[in-house]
């Protein structure tokens, strides 16, 4: 049986499967591979011909179904013809092929360039209200499991991709997609143009789309809809915020914990906001040793002064964060008074707080790809990113610095402001999905609770 190290490419592999005995013997090294998300073809030693094959995993997967038995083969049905229409505010409609739910449902059109992670994309609740279109041209492959779930529910008006994978082959996978969005009610399309979509958003900017699998509805009727439907201005994150407050205690899985100086752990409490919260910052800031206790957007600023935190962390959170003013006010009486940490939206609230004015930017930053220039140590960090909306920087008051900025477009991604021990990003440092590059921001923060604590 192979132990360690994981083998990180086909090269490394095919040797270690060569001089395997047996074919099953590879199995579970194989499914290590596949947990990482890294490949989608493996090298295996065929039990007929005793030569060593590489093959995909999507031919194995039937061939070899005792290594996979886990594994849900969903078998696309070639005769399925479109049966759905994705109708945008500019006119154009796109026939596609439905999964997951039907029906019909409005929201607005943004692609996310992620090439994997799909899951933690779809159970981010700073998607409510949009379509979330994924670039990468495959998607389903690795299906869903229990442990990548980024929230309790699924927010998104509904996932837009170009291929549907026919079957699922990861030993985590507990679920095809689409049985999984179908029983959370979420619409998703496939066999669509999406790169055709793509180029039409970053042309002319983010656009409302109306997606339906109803032939009753005329073109006419859901292009109304979507005319008629409006994102700015709304308060979104009242929808997707816990209706009470919470202790939060898991950390990080041992396992995937990259954090690896555990044992400078400090042992602060933190409030952290819920403006729609990505389970991956609450585990981080438990594993860097902080009890957390999680409370609903609505709650006030005296009742948490109340409950003497070392420091309070204002979340990510879906839609226009000019359209939540009682927000704003909660952060303007908390600011100054304990350190803070902005996320997302988080740090586009403090921005408002601090004087400064969010505007809507063209097609926003969604994707676990994009470079951020940290201006304080001159390093760049590839970050996962999602929003629409961004703090204008000229807008800031003297006093208030911004720490990073986003390379491909030169838009404000950080801000600090030492008087008031105060940090933020416009990224997400927790990632999930996304590289890691950012971590270090937690770090940032203990380090701000410690000196104010002194
Ligand atoms: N991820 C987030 O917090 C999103 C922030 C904000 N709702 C935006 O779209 O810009």
């Amino acid at each position: 049986m192979i132990s360690s190290p994981i083998p990180t490419s086909l090269e490394t592999l095919a040797p270690m499967a060569a001089a395997m005995e047996n074919p099953l013997a590879v199995s579970s090294n194989v499914k290590h591979f596949l947990r990482h998300k890294l490949c989608m073809s493996f090298a295996a030693h065929s039990k007929r011909s005793g030569k060593l094959q590489v093959v995909s995993v999507h031919q194995r997967v039937k061939a070899t179904s005792s290594l996979y038995s886990d594994c849900d083969v969903d078998v696309q049905k070639p005769w399925k013809t479109a049966d759905a229409r994705l109708v945008l505010e500019d006119g154009s409609i796109w026939k596609a092929k439905s999964f997951g739910a039907s029906g019909t449902q409005v929201g607005e059109v943004v692609f996310n360039t992620s090439l994997t992670g799909y899951q933690e994309i779809l159970t981010d609740p700073s998607y409510a209200g949009q379509f979330v279109l994924m670039t990468n041209p495959h998607i389903g492959n690795t299906g869903v499991n229990p442990d990548d779930e980024e929230s309790s529910q699924c927010f998104l008006a509904g996932l837009v991709i170009r291929s549907l994978s026919i079957c699922t082959s990861n030993w985590r996978c507990t679920e095809s997609l689409g049985d999984y969005l179908a029983k959370r009610n979420i619409m998703g399309i496939y066999d669509v143009d999406t790169r055709a979509i793509t180029r039409r958003l970053r042309q002319d900017g983010s656009l409302i789309g109306v997606l339906s699998t109803e032939e009753s509805q005329t073109d006419e009727e859901l292009l109304e809809i979507a005319r008629k439907w409006k994102i700015v201005g709304v308060d979104l994150i009242s929808g997707v915020s816990c209706k009470a407050p919470y202790v939060w205690s898991q950390k990080t899985h041992s396992e995937w914990e990259f954090h690896k100086d555990q044992n400078q752990v400090d042992n602060f409490h933190v409030v952290a906001y819920d403006f729609g919260i990505k389970h991956n910052i609450l585990r981080r800031l438990a594993s860097y040793g902080c009890k957390v206790t999680v409370v609903p957007s609505t709650w006030s600023a005296s009742e948490t002064l109340k409950m003497k935190p070392d420091g309070v962390l204002f979340s990510n959170g879906p839609g226009d964060p000019a359209a939540v003013p009682y927000a704003v006010e909660t952060v303007k009486e908390i600011i100054g008074k304990v350190p803070v940490f902005g996320i997302c939206m988080g740090h586009q609230l403090l921005g408002q707080a601090l004087g400064g004015k969010t505007f809507k930017m063209k097609f926003g930053h969604h994707g676990g790809n994009h470079p951020v220039g940290n201006l304080r140590n001159g390093r760049v960090e590839i970050s996962a990113q999602n929003h629409n909306y961004a703090v204008d920087p000229a807008s800031l008051p003297a006093g208030v610095e911004v720490t990073h900025i986003n390379l491909n477009d030169k838009s404000c991604a950080g801000l600090a402001c030492a008087e008031l021990n105060l940090m933020s990003l416009q990224y997400h440092p927790e990632s999930s999905p996304g590289p890691h590059d950012s971590d270090p921001a937690f770090r940032e923060f203990m380090e701000l609770m410690k000196a104010s604590k002194k």
